[in-house]
Protein backbone atom coordinates (compact mmCIF):
# COMPACT_ATOMS: atom_id res chain seq x y z
CA UNK A 1 0.00 0.00 0.00
CA UNK A 2 2.79 2.54 0.43
CA UNK A 3 6.98 2.38 1.27
CA UNK A 4 6.77 4.49 4.32
CA UNK A 5 7.46 3.38 7.90
CA UNK A 6 5.19 2.42 9.68
CA UNK A 7 6.43 4.71 12.34
CA UNK A 8 6.16 7.85 10.17
CA UNK A 9 2.83 6.84 9.31
CA UNK A 10 1.52 6.60 13.23
CA UNK A 11 3.45 9.88 14.27
CA UNK A 12 1.43 11.77 11.77
CA UNK A 13 -1.96 10.24 12.81
CA UNK A 14 -1.09 10.87 16.19
CA UNK A 15 0.14 14.29 15.50
CA UNK A 16 -3.39 14.96 13.55
CA UNK A 17 -5.29 13.19 16.03
CA UNK A 18 -3.96 15.42 19.07
CA UNK A 19 -4.19 18.77 17.08
CA UNK A 20 -8.09 17.87 16.72
CA UNK A 21 -8.47 16.94 20.51
CA UNK A 22 -6.49 19.97 21.16
CA UNK A 23 -8.99 21.80 19.67
CA UNK A 24 -11.91 20.19 20.64
CA UNK A 25 -10.82 21.04 24.47
CA UNK A 26 -9.73 24.76 23.61
CA UNK A 27 -13.88 25.22 22.07
CA UNK A 28 -15.18 23.46 25.56
CA UNK A 29 -13.10 24.65 27.93
CA UNK A 30 -11.38 27.50 26.66
CA UNK A 31 -7.62 25.78 26.97
CA UNK A 32 -5.84 23.01 26.68
CA UNK A 33 -3.83 23.13 29.79
CA UNK A 34 -4.50 21.61 32.59
CA UNK A 35 -6.83 19.41 31.30
CA UNK A 36 -7.48 15.86 32.03
CA UNK A 37 -7.54 13.37 29.15
CA UNK A 38 -8.21 9.54 29.34
CA UNK A 39 -6.50 7.13 26.86
CA UNK A 40 -8.29 4.07 26.33
CA UNK A 41 -5.29 2.00 24.98
CA UNK A 42 -6.05 -1.18 23.18
CA UNK A 43 -2.63 -4.35 22.36
CA UNK A 44 -2.36 -3.05 19.07
CA UNK A 45 -1.67 0.09 16.13
CA UNK A 46 -4.63 1.70 17.37
CA UNK A 47 -3.28 1.77 21.07
CA UNK A 48 -0.25 3.58 20.04
CA UNK A 49 -1.94 6.30 18.11
CA UNK A 50 -3.72 7.01 20.95
CA UNK A 51 -0.33 6.78 23.77
CA UNK A 52 1.58 8.95 21.32
CA UNK A 53 -1.13 11.17 20.85
CA UNK A 54 -1.29 11.11 24.32
CA UNK A 55 2.15 12.60 24.50
CA UNK A 56 2.03 15.44 22.10
CA UNK A 57 -1.15 16.52 24.98
CA UNK A 58 1.20 15.79 27.61
CA UNK A 59 3.67 18.20 25.89
CA UNK A 60 1.52 20.87 25.78
CA UNK A 61 0.81 20.45 29.89
CA UNK A 62 -2.72 18.70 29.71
CA UNK A 63 -2.48 15.80 32.49
CA UNK A 64 -2.72 12.39 30.72
CA UNK A 65 -3.73 9.06 31.95
CA UNK A 66 -3.52 6.08 30.21
CA UNK A 67 -5.83 2.82 30.86
CA UNK A 68 -4.06 -0.07 29.67
CA UNK A 69 -6.56 -2.77 28.65
CA UNK A 70 -3.49 -5.21 28.17
CA UNK A 71 -0.74 -3.91 29.96
CA UNK A 72 1.63 -6.48 28.24
CA UNK A 73 1.30 -5.75 24.44
CA UNK A 74 0.65 -1.82 24.74
CA UNK A 75 2.81 -0.53 22.55
CA UNK A 76 5.58 -0.12 23.82
CA UNK A 77 7.37 3.23 22.01
CA UNK A 78 3.82 5.01 22.63
CA UNK A 79 4.20 3.92 26.40
CA UNK A 80 7.72 5.47 26.30
CA UNK A 81 6.87 8.32 24.81
CA UNK A 82 3.72 8.87 27.37
CA UNK A 83 5.79 8.20 30.16
CA UNK A 84 8.49 10.86 29.00
CA UNK A 85 6.00 13.60 28.12
CA UNK A 86 5.07 13.55 31.83
CA UNK A 87 1.67 11.00 31.43
CA UNK A 88 0.80 7.97 33.47
CA UNK A 89 -0.66 5.22 33.59
CA UNK A 90 -3.83 4.22 35.79
CA UNK A 91 -5.96 1.15 36.55
CA UNK A 92 -9.64 2.21 36.43
CA UNK A 93 -10.70 5.68 35.13
CA UNK A 94 -10.54 8.52 37.27
CA UNK A 95 -13.68 10.46 38.59
CA UNK A 96 -12.79 13.69 36.09
CA UNK A 97 -12.07 13.51 32.69
CA UNK A 98 -13.12 16.10 30.23
CA UNK A 99 -12.01 13.81 26.79
CA UNK A 100 -11.43 10.61 26.52
CA UNK A 101 -9.70 9.11 23.72
CA UNK A 102 -10.81 5.60 22.42
CA UNK A 103 -7.57 3.49 21.17
CA UNK A 104 -9.29 0.04 21.73
CA UNK A 105 -9.50 -1.21 18.46
CA UNK A 106 -9.36 -0.19 14.82
CA UNK A 107 -9.14 -1.49 11.84
CA UNK A 108 -7.56 -4.71 13.17
CA UNK A 109 -10.79 -5.23 15.58
CA UNK A 110 -13.41 -8.22 15.30
CA UNK A 111 -16.67 -8.29 16.41
CA UNK A 112 -18.15 -6.45 18.89
CA UNK A 113 -16.18 -4.70 21.82
CA UNK A 114 -14.93 -7.67 24.27
CA UNK A 115 -16.54 -8.06 27.73
CA UNK A 116 -13.22 -6.27 29.48
CA UNK A 117 -13.30 -3.47 27.05
CA UNK A 118 -17.02 -3.14 27.00
CA UNK A 119 -16.92 -2.14 30.58
CA UNK A 120 -13.97 -0.32 30.59
CA UNK A 121 -15.53 2.23 27.82
CA UNK A 122 -18.74 2.20 29.73
CA UNK A 123 -16.89 3.20 33.11
CA UNK A 124 -14.70 5.77 31.38
CA UNK A 125 -18.14 7.46 29.26
CA UNK A 126 -19.79 7.90 32.57
CA UNK A 127 -16.91 9.80 34.49
CA UNK A 128 -17.91 13.83 34.64
CA UNK A 129 -15.67 16.50 32.92
CA UNK A 130 -14.78 19.33 35.24
CA UNK A 131 -17.40 21.85 33.60
CA UNK A 132 -20.04 18.95 35.29
CA UNK A 133 -21.09 17.50 31.88
CA UNK A 134 -20.22 14.72 30.22
CA UNK A 135 -16.86 13.72 28.63
CA UNK A 136 -15.93 14.51 24.91
CA UNK A 137 -15.78 11.21 23.59
CA UNK A 138 -12.87 10.99 20.64
CA UNK A 139 -12.31 7.51 18.48
CA UNK A 140 -9.29 6.61 16.71
CA UNK A 141 -9.46 5.65 13.21
CA UNK A 142 -12.76 4.15 14.18
CA UNK A 143 -14.77 3.46 16.76
CA UNK A 144 -13.91 0.56 19.04
CA UNK A 145 -17.06 -2.26 18.62
CA UNK A 146 -17.78 -0.94 14.52
CA UNK A 147 -17.07 -3.16 11.97
CA UNK A 148 -14.61 -0.81 9.81
CA UNK A 149 -15.40 -2.48 6.74
CA UNK A 150 -19.11 -2.99 6.87
CA UNK A 151 -20.79 -0.21 9.79
CA UNK A 152 -21.97 -3.61 11.29
CA UNK A 153 -22.40 -3.30 15.43
CA UNK A 154 -22.35 -6.68 16.40
CA UNK A 155 -22.39 -6.37 20.10
CA UNK A 156 -20.82 -3.52 22.30
CA UNK A 157 -19.38 -0.22 20.85
CA UNK A 158 -18.32 2.48 21.36
CA UNK A 159 -20.13 6.09 20.69
CA UNK A 160 -18.13 8.66 19.79
CA UNK A 161 -18.37 12.20 19.34
CA UNK A 162 -15.76 12.86 17.05
CA UNK A 163 -13.87 10.04 14.99
CA UNK A 164 -10.29 11.03 13.44
CA UNK A 165 -9.47 8.53 10.62
CA UNK A 166 -6.20 7.76 9.19
CA UNK A 167 -5.62 7.78 5.63
CA UNK A 168 -9.20 7.15 3.99
CA UNK A 169 -12.89 7.02 5.38
CA UNK A 170 -13.75 3.64 6.35
CA UNK A 171 -17.09 2.53 5.06
CA UNK A 172 -17.74 1.38 8.73
CA UNK A 173 -17.85 5.48 9.33
CA UNK A 174 -20.12 6.37 6.27
CA UNK A 175 -22.82 4.04 6.71
CA UNK A 176 -25.13 1.53 8.87
CA UNK A 177 -25.31 1.44 12.46
CA UNK A 178 -21.53 2.33 12.38
CA UNK A 179 -21.88 5.96 10.84
CA UNK A 180 -24.40 6.79 13.95
CA UNK A 181 -21.51 5.60 16.37
CA UNK A 182 -18.94 7.72 14.40
CA UNK A 183 -20.22 11.12 14.82
CA UNK A 184 -18.19 13.86 13.30
CA UNK A 185 -15.56 11.99 11.09
CA UNK A 186 -12.40 13.81 10.49
CA UNK A 187 -10.00 12.74 7.71
CA UNK A 188 -5.95 12.79 8.68
CA UNK A 189 -3.71 12.55 5.69
CA UNK A 190 -1.47 10.18 6.49
CA UNK A 191 0.72 10.31 2.99
CA UNK A 192 -1.04 7.56 1.94
CA UNK A 193 -2.03 6.63 -1.43
CA UNK A 194 -4.33 3.95 -1.84
CA UNK A 195 -4.07 1.51 -4.27
CA UNK A 196 -7.11 0.70 -5.28
CA UNK A 197 -9.81 3.26 -6.35
CA UNK A 198 -12.40 4.01 -3.36
CA UNK A 199 -15.30 1.83 -3.28
CA UNK A 200 -17.37 4.03 -1.54
CA UNK A 201 -18.40 7.34 -2.35
CA UNK A 202 -19.71 10.19 -0.50
CA UNK A 203 -21.63 12.71 -2.41
CA UNK A 204 -21.17 16.41 -2.28
CA UNK A 205 -22.78 19.76 -3.43
CA UNK A 206 -19.94 19.92 -5.94
CA UNK A 207 -21.11 16.42 -7.48
CA UNK A 208 -24.68 17.38 -7.76
CA UNK A 209 -23.63 21.02 -9.32
CA UNK A 210 -21.72 18.97 -11.64
CA UNK A 211 -24.41 16.51 -12.48
CA UNK A 212 -27.18 18.08 -12.36
CA UNK A 213 -28.45 18.90 -16.38
CA UNK A 214 -28.90 22.77 -16.95
CA UNK A 215 -30.99 24.45 -19.34
CA UNK A 216 -29.31 26.42 -21.86
CA UNK A 217 -30.16 28.58 -24.95
CA UNK A 218 -30.93 25.78 -27.33
CA UNK A 219 -33.39 23.78 -25.10
CA UNK A 220 -36.76 23.10 -25.25
CA UNK A 221 -39.12 20.83 -23.48
CA UNK A 222 -38.33 17.94 -25.20
CA UNK A 223 -34.73 18.30 -24.51
CA UNK A 224 -35.15 18.76 -21.20
CA UNK A 225 -36.59 15.92 -21.07
CA UNK A 226 -40.11 14.66 -20.53
CA UNK A 227 -41.22 12.68 -17.19
CA UNK A 228 -44.04 10.04 -17.07
CA UNK A 229 -45.42 9.81 -13.39
CA UNK A 230 -47.51 6.41 -13.17
CA UNK A 231 -48.34 6.75 -9.54
CA UNK A 232 -51.48 7.30 -7.44
CA UNK A 233 -54.97 6.12 -7.80
CA UNK A 234 -58.46 7.15 -7.06
CA UNK A 235 -57.91 5.83 -3.06
CA UNK A 236 -54.24 6.94 -3.14
CA UNK A 237 -55.02 10.66 -4.80
CA UNK A 238 -52.29 12.24 -2.47
CA UNK A 239 -49.07 9.59 -3.71
CA UNK A 240 -49.68 11.49 -7.24
CA UNK A 241 -49.73 14.66 -6.32
CA UNK A 242 -46.39 14.44 -3.98
CA UNK A 243 -44.44 12.12 -6.77
CA UNK A 244 -45.65 15.11 -9.34
CA UNK A 245 -44.29 17.60 -7.18
CA UNK A 246 -41.14 15.83 -7.16
CA UNK A 247 -41.03 15.54 -10.37
CA UNK A 248 -42.05 19.24 -10.61
CA UNK A 249 -38.47 20.30 -8.70
CA UNK A 250 -36.01 18.64 -11.36
CA UNK A 251 -34.88 19.76 -14.40
CA UNK A 252 -37.41 18.06 -16.29
CA UNK A 253 -39.16 20.44 -19.64
CA UNK A 254 -42.46 18.82 -19.04
CA UNK A 255 -44.02 16.75 -16.89
CA UNK A 256 -46.83 13.61 -17.50
CA UNK A 257 -49.00 12.18 -15.39
CA UNK A 258 -51.23 8.96 -16.10
CA UNK A 259 -53.39 7.47 -13.84
CA UNK A 260 -56.48 7.37 -11.72
CA UNK A 261 -55.63 10.47 -9.95
CA UNK A 262 -55.64 12.47 -12.90
CA UNK A 263 -58.44 15.08 -11.76
CA UNK A 264 -56.87 15.83 -8.39
CA UNK A 265 -53.26 16.35 -10.38
CA UNK A 266 -54.94 18.34 -13.16
CA UNK A 267 -56.33 20.73 -10.27
CA UNK A 268 -53.36 20.95 -8.23
CA UNK A 269 -51.29 21.33 -11.68
CA UNK A 270 -51.99 23.17 -14.70
CA UNK A 271 -48.66 22.59 -16.20
CA UNK A 272 -48.87 18.78 -16.26
CA UNK A 273 -50.40 17.13 -19.37
CA UNK A 274 -53.07 13.99 -17.70
CA UNK A 275 -54.60 11.06 -19.01
CA UNK A 276 -55.44 8.02 -17.45
CA UNK A 277 -53.08 5.36 -18.33
CA UNK A 278 -49.37 4.42 -19.18
CA UNK A 279 -50.48 3.87 -23.12
CA UNK A 280 -52.03 6.88 -23.66
CA UNK A 281 -49.32 9.13 -21.79
CA UNK A 282 -47.97 9.73 -25.37
CA UNK A 283 -44.13 10.77 -25.60
CA UNK A 284 -42.04 10.07 -22.32
CA UNK A 285 -38.01 10.44 -22.15
CA UNK A 286 -38.23 8.51 -17.81
CA UNK A 287 -41.10 7.15 -15.95
CA UNK A 288 -41.68 6.87 -11.94
CA UNK A 289 -44.11 4.49 -11.08
CA UNK A 290 -45.34 2.82 -7.84
CA UNK A 291 -46.22 4.84 -4.95
CA UNK A 292 -50.23 4.46 -4.42
CA UNK A 293 -50.85 2.84 -7.66
CA UNK A 294 -52.10 -0.07 -5.79
CA UNK A 295 -51.29 -4.00 -6.44
CA UNK A 296 -54.08 -4.91 -7.91
CA UNK A 297 -54.37 -6.09 -12.06
CA UNK A 298 -54.78 -2.67 -13.09
CA UNK A 299 -51.20 -1.87 -11.50
CA UNK A 300 -49.59 -4.70 -12.52
CA UNK A 301 -50.91 -3.73 -16.04
CA UNK A 302 -49.31 -0.16 -15.80
CA UNK A 303 -46.08 -1.39 -14.33
CA UNK A 304 -45.43 -4.19 -17.35
CA UNK A 305 -46.44 -1.31 -19.75
CA UNK A 306 -43.96 0.36 -17.84
CA UNK A 307 -41.12 -1.59 -18.06
CA UNK A 308 -41.39 -2.69 -21.67
CA UNK A 309 -40.75 0.83 -22.71
CA UNK A 310 -36.97 1.27 -23.79
CA UNK A 311 -36.44 4.49 -21.53
CA UNK A 312 -35.34 5.06 -17.97
CA UNK A 313 -37.97 3.76 -15.19
CA UNK A 314 -37.68 4.53 -11.36
CA UNK A 315 -39.72 2.03 -9.23
CA UNK A 316 -41.07 2.46 -5.90
CA UNK A 317 -43.59 1.43 -3.54
CA UNK A 318 -46.22 -0.74 -5.07
CA UNK A 319 -44.59 -1.09 -7.94
CA UNK A 320 -41.61 -3.01 -5.53
CA UNK A 321 -44.13 -4.99 -4.35
CA UNK A 322 -45.76 -5.98 -7.51
CA UNK A 323 -42.06 -6.85 -8.23
CA UNK A 324 -41.74 -9.77 -5.22
CA UNK A 325 -43.56 -12.04 -8.01
CA UNK A 326 -40.91 -13.69 -9.48
CA UNK A 327 -42.57 -13.34 -13.32
CA UNK A 328 -41.99 -9.39 -13.07
CA UNK A 329 -38.54 -9.82 -11.61
CA UNK A 330 -37.35 -11.34 -15.50
CA UNK A 331 -38.96 -8.17 -16.59
CA UNK A 332 -36.82 -5.88 -15.05
CA UNK A 333 -33.75 -8.33 -15.99
CA UNK A 334 -34.67 -8.55 -19.82
CA UNK A 335 -35.04 -4.33 -19.78
CA UNK A 336 -31.81 -2.95 -21.37
CA UNK A 337 -32.80 0.92 -20.50
CA UNK A 338 -31.93 1.99 -16.73
CA UNK A 339 -33.95 1.15 -13.65
CA UNK A 340 -33.66 2.46 -10.25
CA UNK A 341 -35.59 0.93 -7.62
CA UNK A 342 -35.92 2.98 -4.19
CA UNK A 343 -36.60 0.34 -1.23
CA UNK A 344 -36.78 0.59 1.98
CA UNK A 345 -35.92 -2.02 3.91
CA UNK A 346 -39.45 -3.45 4.31
CA UNK A 347 -39.55 -2.85 0.28
CA UNK A 348 -35.91 -4.39 -0.04
CA UNK A 349 -36.79 -7.85 2.05
CA UNK A 350 -40.21 -8.06 -0.24
CA UNK A 351 -37.60 -8.02 -3.24
CA UNK A 352 -34.29 -9.84 -2.05
CA UNK A 353 -36.73 -12.15 -0.14
CA UNK A 354 -34.20 -11.24 2.73
CA UNK A 355 -33.82 -7.80 4.84
CA UNK A 356 -30.89 -6.33 3.91
CA UNK A 357 -29.16 -6.64 7.66
CA UNK A 358 -26.03 -4.91 8.71
CA UNK A 359 -23.84 -4.68 5.92
CA UNK A 360 -26.23 -2.35 3.68
CA UNK A 361 -23.63 -1.64 1.22
CA UNK A 362 -23.06 -5.70 0.47
CA UNK A 363 -26.88 -5.47 0.49
CA UNK A 364 -27.58 -3.26 -2.04
CA UNK A 365 -24.85 -4.61 -4.38
CA UNK A 366 -26.66 -7.61 -4.07
CA UNK A 367 -29.70 -6.42 -4.36
CA UNK A 368 -28.40 -4.37 -7.87
CA UNK A 369 -26.89 -7.62 -8.87
CA UNK A 370 -29.52 -9.39 -8.32
CA UNK A 371 -31.78 -7.73 -10.83
CA UNK A 372 -29.70 -5.60 -12.93
CA UNK A 373 -30.85 -2.47 -11.30
CA UNK A 374 -29.14 0.66 -9.62
CA UNK A 375 -30.64 0.45 -6.02
CA UNK A 376 -31.17 3.06 -4.13
CA UNK A 377 -31.53 1.99 -0.02
CA UNK A 378 -33.42 4.31 1.93
CA UNK A 379 -31.92 4.72 5.47
CA UNK A 380 -30.38 7.49 7.55
CA UNK A 381 -27.60 6.98 5.08
CA UNK A 382 -29.19 6.64 1.87
CA UNK A 383 -26.30 3.60 -0.12
CA UNK A 384 -26.90 3.64 -4.14
CA UNK A 385 -25.22 0.80 -5.73
CA UNK A 386 -25.29 -0.31 -9.21
CA UNK A 387 -25.21 -3.50 -11.53
CA UNK A 388 -21.59 -2.58 -11.97
CA UNK A 389 -20.77 -2.11 -8.73
CA UNK A 390 -20.64 2.22 -8.00
CA UNK A 391 -21.31 2.55 -4.34
CA UNK A 392 -22.20 6.08 -3.29
CA UNK A 393 -23.69 7.08 0.11
CA UNK A 394 -25.44 10.70 0.70
CA UNK A 395 -24.57 12.52 3.60
CA UNK A 396 -27.65 15.09 3.95
CA UNK A 397 -30.60 12.22 4.91
CA UNK A 398 -32.25 13.78 8.45
CA UNK A 399 -34.66 11.89 10.24
CA UNK A 400 -37.30 14.61 9.25
CA UNK A 401 -37.89 12.35 6.08
CA UNK A 402 -39.21 9.27 8.37
CA UNK A 403 -42.80 10.63 7.44
CA UNK A 404 -45.17 9.02 5.24
CA UNK A 405 -45.06 10.32 1.45
CA UNK A 406 -42.17 11.56 1.28
CA UNK A 407 -40.57 8.62 -0.52
CA UNK A 408 -42.93 9.71 -3.11
CA UNK A 409 -41.33 13.39 -3.57
CA UNK A 410 -37.91 11.28 -3.84
CA UNK A 411 -38.68 8.90 -6.58
CA UNK A 412 -40.42 11.56 -8.66
CA UNK A 413 -37.63 13.87 -8.40
CA UNK A 414 -35.16 10.48 -9.70
CA UNK A 415 -37.09 10.48 -12.61
CA UNK A 416 -36.87 13.71 -13.93
CA UNK A 417 -32.85 13.32 -13.54
CA UNK A 418 -33.46 10.65 -15.27
CA UNK A 419 -35.23 12.07 -18.14
CA UNK A 420 -33.26 14.73 -17.92
CA UNK A 421 -30.07 12.48 -19.09
CA UNK A 422 -28.52 11.46 -15.91
CA UNK A 423 -27.20 8.00 -15.43
CA UNK A 424 -29.33 5.70 -12.95
CA UNK A 425 -26.63 6.11 -10.31
CA UNK A 426 -26.36 10.25 -11.13
CA UNK A 427 -29.95 10.52 -11.09
CA UNK A 428 -30.09 8.34 -7.41
CA UNK A 429 -27.56 10.38 -5.81
CA UNK A 430 -28.22 13.68 -6.85
CA UNK A 431 -32.51 13.23 -5.91
CA UNK A 432 -30.97 11.77 -2.29
CA UNK A 433 -29.08 15.11 -1.76
CA UNK A 434 -31.27 17.04 -2.66
CA UNK A 435 -34.56 15.39 -1.08
CA UNK A 436 -32.20 15.05 1.96
CA UNK A 437 -31.27 19.01 2.15
CA UNK A 438 -35.09 19.83 1.64
CA UNK A 439 -36.07 17.47 4.89
CA UNK A 440 -33.15 19.75 6.37
CA UNK A 441 -34.74 23.11 5.20
CA UNK A 442 -38.75 21.76 6.18
CA UNK A 443 -37.72 20.74 9.37
CA UNK A 444 -36.66 24.14 10.49
CA UNK A 445 -40.06 25.10 10.59
CA UNK A 446 -41.14 22.69 13.05
CA UNK A 447 -42.74 18.86 12.73
CA UNK A 448 -42.35 17.92 9.10
CA UNK A 449 -44.78 16.37 6.69
CA UNK A 450 -44.16 15.16 3.01
CA UNK A 451 -46.01 18.10 1.69
CA UNK A 452 -43.63 20.60 3.82
CA UNK A 453 -40.47 18.14 1.92
CA UNK A 454 -42.25 18.63 -1.40
CA UNK A 455 -42.83 22.68 -1.14
CA UNK A 456 -38.98 22.87 0.40
CA UNK A 457 -38.11 21.02 -2.40
CA UNK A 458 -37.60 24.08 -5.37
CA UNK A 459 -35.80 26.30 -3.03
CA UNK A 460 -33.23 23.31 -1.91
CA UNK A 461 -32.33 22.11 -5.60
CA UNK A 462 -31.54 26.03 -6.24
CA UNK A 463 -29.62 26.51 -2.62
CA UNK A 464 -27.80 23.49 -4.02
CA UNK A 465 -26.91 24.26 -7.50
CA UNK A 466 -26.19 28.05 -6.36
N1 LIG B 1 -2.22 0.50 8.68
C1 LIG B 1 -1.59 1.66 8.72
O1 LIG B 1 -0.90 2.01 7.78
C2 LIG B 1 -1.71 2.55 9.91
C3 LIG B 1 -2.44 2.12 11.02
N2 LIG B 1 -2.61 2.89 12.11
C4 LIG B 1 -3.38 2.42 13.25
O2 LIG B 1 -3.32 1.04 13.43
C5 LIG B 1 -4.61 0.51 13.61
C6 LIG B 1 -4.65 -0.94 13.28
O3 LIG B 1 -3.76 -1.55 14.17
P1 LIG B 1 -3.69 -3.12 14.41
O4 LIG B 1 -3.65 -3.82 13.13
O5 LIG B 1 -2.58 -3.33 15.35
O6 LIG B 1 -5.08 -3.47 15.04
P2 LIG B 1 -5.96 -2.78 16.19
O7 LIG B 1 -5.14 -1.91 17.05
O8 LIG B 1 -7.13 -2.15 15.51
O9 LIG B 1 -6.53 -4.02 17.01
C7 LIG B 1 -5.75 -5.15 17.28
C8 LIG B 1 -5.87 -5.58 18.70
O10 LIG B 1 -7.19 -5.49 19.19
C9 LIG B 1 -7.61 -6.73 19.77
N3 LIG B 1 -9.05 -6.89 19.42
C10 LIG B 1 -9.54 -7.32 18.25
N4 LIG B 1 -10.89 -7.30 18.28
C11 LIG B 1 -11.24 -6.85 19.52
C12 LIG B 1 -12.49 -6.62 20.15
N5 LIG B 1 -13.64 -6.85 19.51
N6 LIG B 1 -12.52 -6.14 21.42
C13 LIG B 1 -11.36 -5.90 22.06
N7 LIG B 1 -10.13 -6.14 21.51
C14 LIG B 1 -10.08 -6.60 20.26
C15 LIG B 1 -6.72 -7.79 19.19
O11 LIG B 1 -6.47 -8.78 20.12
C16 LIG B 1 -5.45 -7.03 18.85
O12 LIG B 1 -4.54 -7.08 19.90
C17 LIG B 1 -5.48 1.42 12.77
O13 LIG B 1 -6.84 1.38 13.08
C18 LIG B 1 -4.85 2.76 13.07
O14 LIG B 1 -5.37 3.28 14.28
C19 LIG B 1 -2.05 4.25 12.20
O15 LIG B 1 -0.99 4.21 13.13
C20 LIG B 1 -1.63 4.84 10.90
C21 LIG B 1 -1.03 3.88 9.92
Amino acid sequence: MDTLPAGTLMQRAAAGLARRCAQLLTDRFGAVYARRVLLLVGAGDNGGDALYAGARLAARGVAVRALLLDPDRAHAGGLAALRAAGGSTVAAAPGVVDLILDGVVGIGGKGGLRPTAASVVSAAASSTASDGGRPILVAVDVPSGVDPDTGEVPGEAVTADVTVTFGCLKPGLLVGAGATRAGLVDLVDIGLSPAVPPVLRVADREDIRGWWPVAGRESDKYTRGVVGVATGSSTYSGAAVLSVAGASAGPAGMVRYAGSAADYVRQRYPSVIVTESVERAGRVQAWVCGSGLGTDERAAGELRTVLAAPVPVCLDADALSLLADGRMQDLLRERSAPTVVTPHDREFTRLAGFPPGGDRVASALGLANQLNVTVLLKGDRTVVASPDREVWVNPTGTAALASGGTGDVLSGLLAALLAGGLSGVRAAVAAAYAHGMAGRAAAEGGPVTSTDVAAALRSSVAAVLA
